[in-house]
Order: structure tokens, then C-alpha cells, then sequence
């Protein structure tokens, strides 16, 4: 069974904040969600898990028993009880006791790197070791489709790199997992990509498809080559992008994914300022 929406419109506070999106979350795979600042990211993960209800389209979800949900933030871990409260208490609202519990919470504070740490306050945590404890409280119950909203956003690179590994021991073990992120390395490493902006899709499909998807043409120099606007800096260089095919003499560059979610934002804004 594949969960996901189909063509999902949400209207919060009088305004649309998704309009006909669908997604496909399908058990053992990532399916990485990005977009801007208040492109509805959140809002789909919420719809998907339940928690919004859509104006219009289709839910496929499983029941509550068989989704996890990781909040934004490490905002589901309580920062008053120790790492093995934390999981004490998510363990008791899942039912979950005796042998079984004792050898998940094992498995689990060892892949996440805290089995050492398991008699300390969470709220002594550092940032990353909170975002891996909120991935066990998510995924203790082993759920079916497995939600993570920006689950690695403002962890450090190496723990980055383990909830990357922890994310992909999910999906290796059949869950669904789908994932908004602000890190389009990351997104490049799922096995599906859905560009929103402003509530609507910009792009969907493999990697690969959402990088052959870039619109315009991207150059690289040491300035910006038109309007500021349509320029940003990459490390030591500036990308240029415009609409259209490349222009006499221009040498045009590939995008890679972040370039490539640029690219279709502007092309979306410059069609909507048209
Ligand atoms: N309850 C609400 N009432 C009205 N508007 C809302 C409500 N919740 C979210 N929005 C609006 O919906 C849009 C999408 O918000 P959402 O949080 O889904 O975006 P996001 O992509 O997750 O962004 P961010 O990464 O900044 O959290 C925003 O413009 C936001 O202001």
C-alpha cells in the first residue's frame, strides 16, 4: 500500500495555503519535500499525518497506530524527563512494555549514538542529540509511514550524517518515510523530490527528473551576469539565471539541486508577475 495525498487544497485563516498537491509516500523509500520559507511544507506533513483537513483531494494515510510523526524543532521531546523517560512515556501511549520495549530502546539509543546518554535530561541535550531522540520517540513504535518535518535543520554536519543514517535504516526496513528539509543535499539523496512554493508544485519526481525540470538558463562567474534579483552567491562564485534558452555566447551551466529550486522559484514568480 502507498499512502500520500492527492490533489490537496487546505485553506488556513480564510487563505489557501496548498492548492492540488499530491504526493506519494511509498514503504522503503524517502520522499523528500522542499520549498521556502512558508511554502507549505509543514502544512502537507500535517495534512498527511492527519492533523489538517484538506478542503478538497485525498488523504491515504494508515491509522494513527501505524504513523509516526516527528514535529519541526525536536518540539516532541520533553525536556524535563531524561532520554529513557522520554521513551518510557512515548512507550505507554504505544502500548509498548516488557522485552520487546527494553530491546528497541537498545537498538535504538545505539543507532542514534545515545545509548551513554540515556539517564540524562533531554533539556541538557545538545541540539542534534535532541533532533536523534525525537527520531526514536517518532519511530519507536515502527510505523508504517514515518513524518519528519526538517528533521536535520540546525544539527551540526556529523549529526546530520547519522539521522541521515537513521532516516535511511527506516526506509530500508520498509517504513515510508517522507521528509520536508531545508538541505538540498539532502533532497538529492531521496528517492523522491516535491518542490512546492506558495502551496503548489513546482516540480515531483525523481532527482533527476526534478534537476531536468530547471527552467531558463544558469550561468556561473565572478559577478552577477543581469539583475541582482536573479542572482546568488555559491561559495566563492555567483549563479545568474534568466528565462529562456541560453543567449548568444553564454556558456550555460547544470544545476545542481539547489540551483534547480532557485531556478523554479523564480521562473514561478516571474509567471506570476507576468
Ligand atoms: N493556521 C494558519 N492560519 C493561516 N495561515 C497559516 C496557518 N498555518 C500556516 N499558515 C500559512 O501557510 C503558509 C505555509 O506555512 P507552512 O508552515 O506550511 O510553510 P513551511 O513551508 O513549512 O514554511 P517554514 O519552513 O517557514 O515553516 C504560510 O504562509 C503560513 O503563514
Amino acid at each position: 500500500m502507498n499512502w500520500g495525498v492527492d490533489g490537496v487544497t487546505v485553506v488556513l485563516g480564510g487563505s489557501e495555503v496548498l492548492h492540488d498537491v499530491t504526493l506519494n509516500a511509498i514503504p522503503g523509500q524517502v520522499a523528500a519535500v522542499v520549498g521556502g520559507d512558508g511554502a507549505g511544507k509543514t502544512t502537507l506533513l500535517r495534512t498527511l499525518i492527519g492533523r489538517i483537513l484538506p478542503s478538497s483531494g485525498a488523504v491515504r494515510a494508515p491509522s494513527i497506530v501505524d504513523s509516526g510523526f516527528m514535529p519541526t524543532g525536536a518540539s516532541g521531546v520533553w525536556t524535563d524527563l531524561s532520554v529513557n523517560e522520554n521513551i518510557a512515556f512515548v512507550a505507554a501511549a504505544r502500548g509498548m512494555a516488557g522485552p520487546e520495549l527494553a530491546d528497541r530502546r537498545a537498538e535504538l539509543l545505539a543507532a542514534a549514538g545515545l545509548s551513554k546518554a540515556a539517564d540524562r535530561l533531554a533539556g541538557d541535550l545538545s541540539g542534534g542529540m535532541r533532533q536523534k531522540l525525537a527520531f526514536c520517540l517518532a519511530i519507536l513504535h515502527r510505523p508504517r509511514l514515518l513524518v519528519l518535518d526538517e528533521p536535520s535543520t540546525g544539527v551540526d554536519p556529523v549529526s546530520r550524517v547519522d539521522l541521515w543514517r537513521l532516516i535511511s535504516r527506516a526506509a530500508a526496513a520498509d517504513t515510508a518515510v517522507v521528509m520536508s528539509t531545508a538541505y538540498l543535499d539532502e533532497a538529492e539523496r531521496a528517492a523522491t523530490c516535491l518542490v512546492l512554493d506558495g502551496g503548489r508544485v513546482l516540480a515531483d519526481g525523481t532527482p533527476a527528473d526534478v534537476l531536468a525540470a530547471a527552467p531558463g538558463t544558469l550561468t556561473t562567474g565572478s559577478a552577477p551576469a543581469g539583475p541582482a534579483e536573479l542572482s546568488w552567491r555559491r561559495g566563492h562564485q555567483t549563479r545568474s539565471w534568466h528565462p529562456g534558452p541560453p543567449r548568444p555566447g553564454e556558456q550555460p551551466r547544470d544545476p545542481d539541486m539547489e540551483d534547480c529550486v532557485i531556478a523554479l522559484t523564480l521562473d514561478a514568480q516571474q509567471t506570476g508577475a507576468a
